[in-house]
């Protein structure tokens, strides 16, 4: 049962600390998936026990197209947390949202190409539904939070996560556009399907910094629009962190997320490979070690 939050904050760009986490260490948290970005910050908001890891790795040396999310996910799981916030740089497709507007996005188009995109693979076969993509209640708190902090919040948004590490081409751009995406990212794909397929309810705020290239009289985005941006910006996030821990009901309810795999597994029992399961322990093992004599 899951009935005591505990919160993992994943930072994006521009995002590497937050200085609100109160008996704060940095803990490695090993994952069979690979290495995750870095060490984990174990820590606590008040009473919500958090844990922080930054997407890139303090100092930013992990591509977009290199970071293992696998290991991310796998690693925030083991570290106990129950639902995951991730925060993002993005770029946006539409006039009305403006750079420094905070977008909590409800919707994903999945352009990216070069990842390994879930924990079950041959072996241990599942298919979790991304018709929803992420959890509504945490999404509702933080949209509220970062409000509080001060910040100005579209609720709701399709965000495109394209390959990268480069930014798009105009044609592209307006392309995306056309297929009704909102704003622009490298990174919530495959987070966003792996922190389903792990049971965790997760939430994205992005921060917009651009208008990425579609806009003819606006200079296309570079590194240095971003993080300038990002600057402004990351107080709130932090703050919003605050608010959110601030705001989290004492006791935590189920979320339909909690139960994802109870409908998403195939592979037979007598199918399944042992040396897979091993590895999903941390991700499955609540439905793995009760269905082991199922069929
Ligand atoms: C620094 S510009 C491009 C870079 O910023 C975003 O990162 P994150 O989502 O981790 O904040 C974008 O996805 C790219 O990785
Ligand atoms: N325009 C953009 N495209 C992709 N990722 C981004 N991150 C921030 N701005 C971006």
């Amino acid at each position: 049962m899951k009935d005591k939050w505990v919160i993992g904050i994943i930072g994006g760009s521009g995002l590497y600390e937050i200085d609100a986490i109160e008996d704060a260490q940095w803990i490695a948290v090993r994952s069979p998936f690979g290495t995750p970005s870095d060490e984990i910050l174990f820590g606590r908001i008040g009473e919500v026990e958090v844990r922080f890891l930054p997407r890139h790795g303090r100092g930013h040396p992990i591509s977009p197209t290199e970071l293992n999310a696998r290991a991310n996910i796998d690693a925030l799981k083991r570290a106990g947390c129950t639902d995951v916030i991730a925060i993002s740089a993005i770029g946006s497709l539409r006039e009305e949202l403006e750079p420094g507007r905070f977008v909590v996005v409800d919707q994903f188009i999945d352009r990216t190409m070069n990842r390994a995109s879930t924990f079950f693979t041959s072996g241990m076969v599942a298919h979790v539904s991304m018709a929803d993509p992420v959890c509504e209640r945490l999404s509702g708190l933080v949209g509220a939070a970062v409000e509080k902090a001060g910040g100005k919040v579209a609720h709701g948004g399709t965000y495109l996560a394209m390959e990268g590490p480069q930014f798009s081409s105009r044609a592209e751009s307006h392309m995306y556009r056309q297929w009704g995406a909102d704003v622009i990212g490298m990174t919530a794909m495959p987070e966003a399907k792996l922190a389903r397929e792990a049971e965790l309810p997760y939430a994205l705020v992005g921060m917009v910094t651009d208008y990425d290239c579609w806009r003819e009289d606006e200079a296309a985005v570079d590194v240095a629009t971003v993080l300038r941006q990002m600057r402004a910006n990351s107080e709130v996030a932090r703050r919003a962190v605050v608010e959110l821990a601030r705001s989290l009901p004492g006791v935590r309810s189920a979320s339909p997320i909690d139960t994802t795999l109870d409908t998403a597994l195939i592979t037979a029992p007598s199918a399944r490979d042992p040396m897979l399961l091993a590895k999903l322990d941390a991700v499955a093992g609540r439905i793995l070690n009760r269905s082991s004599g199922e069929s």
